[in-house]
């Protein structure tokens, strides 16, 4: 339901290009002064997901509400459209009026997102991270409930990610639903607050970003690699997600302690008569557990 929290509501949406699903019955709703990273390997239906927020596409099945407001959502989902021979200073002036954005506002998002040593220069002659920093701050005038960037780190250098992730937490601290894709993780470790992993046009994972790695799992090695891949194919019937990856044999606790798993695993193999040359705890790092949160959709 559309609240002052949530600006901003999918309820099953699946967006169908001809016979490609991009989107699946896709529920869904960024909280406003919260990071929401949005996660998936390419071609996950991260950016159909942000088009059919903006109303660019149509969904197939499903709707999407938005907030009522003078702008409700705002996004930046390909190259961001700027007056290239044109200074900062008339591109914000010409959005400021575009948007019916006041002067206080203009000087906020300057201020928000340092480009006030840049105003005099013209867009074209700009590093691409200040191009970055203008787009944003034209995106936020008029003060969106709903701020939507698609890989916006693309094509920038260390520094300016580093600033453009200072301002992300800077513009989610103005009470503003800051949703942010890519396809790395990794990207967005300590900037986002909230994590939704899209795989294949599902959301897999939809909650905190430090949840997501969860508890510690257990690989598992057999003197012979013959026993590990028996093992393999004997846990899952003891309901234990598991998974090959090279010599050894990764179990998923399936929200039991990990050394419940354990004491499985040793029972398993004892009743196969396979010997075991290592049981031992992983914590998984995020790309383990993106991995893990795929294989077991694939399942
Ligand atoms: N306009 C379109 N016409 C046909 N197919 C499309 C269209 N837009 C997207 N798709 C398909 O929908 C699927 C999801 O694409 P989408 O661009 O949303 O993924 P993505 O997660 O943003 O990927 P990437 O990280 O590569 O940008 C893909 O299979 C893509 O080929």
């Amino acid at each position: 339901m559309i609240d002052t929290e949530t600006p901003v509501v999918l309820t099953a949406v699946t967006k169908k290009f001809g016979s490609t699903t991009a989107v699946r019955a896709v529920s869904w709703a960024p909280r406003r002064g919260r990071v929401t990273a949005l996660v998936g390997l390419n071609g996950a239906g991260k950016s159909t997901l942000m088009r059919v927020m903006t109303g660019l596409v149509k969904p197939t099945e499903g709707s999407v509400s938005v907030v009522r407001g003078r702008r409700p959502l705002s996004a930046m989902i390909e190259a961001p459209a700027l007056y290239k021979g044109l200074t900062v200073r008339r591109n914000l002036q010409i959005h400021r009026v575009l948007t019916g954005a006041s002067r206080a506002d203009a000087a906020e998002v300057t201020e928000l997102t340092q480009i006030g040593d840049m105003l005099g220069r013209r867009v074209g002659a700009l590093s691409q991270g200040y191009r970055q920093r203008l787009a944003i701050a034209l995106a936020l005038l008029g003060d969106p409930a709903v701020l939507l960037l698609d890989e916006p780190t693309n094509a920038l250098d260390p520094e300016a990610i580093v600033h453009l992730r200072a301002l992300i937490r800077g513009v989610a601290a103005r009470n503003t639903a800051v949703v942010v894709s890519s396809h790395q993780l990794r990207e967005l470790e300590g900037t986002a607050d909230a994590l939704t992993v899209l795989h294949d046009g599902q959301v897999l994972y939809d909650g905190p970003f430090t949840s997501f790695v969860g508890s510690p799992s257990l690989r598992v090695r057999a003197l012979d690699p013959e026993g590990t891949r028996k093992l393999a194919e004997l846990l899952p019937a003891d309901g234990v997600r598991t998974d090959l990856r090279g010599e050894a044999l990764h179990a998923v606790p399936d929200g039991q302690p990990v050394d419940d798993l354990a004491r499985r695993v040793f029972a398993a193999a004892a009743e196969a008569g396979i010997d075991l040359v290592e049981v031992s705890h992983i914590s998984p790092t995020l790309e383990e557990a993106f991995h893990t949160a795929i294989s077991g959709a694939r399942a």
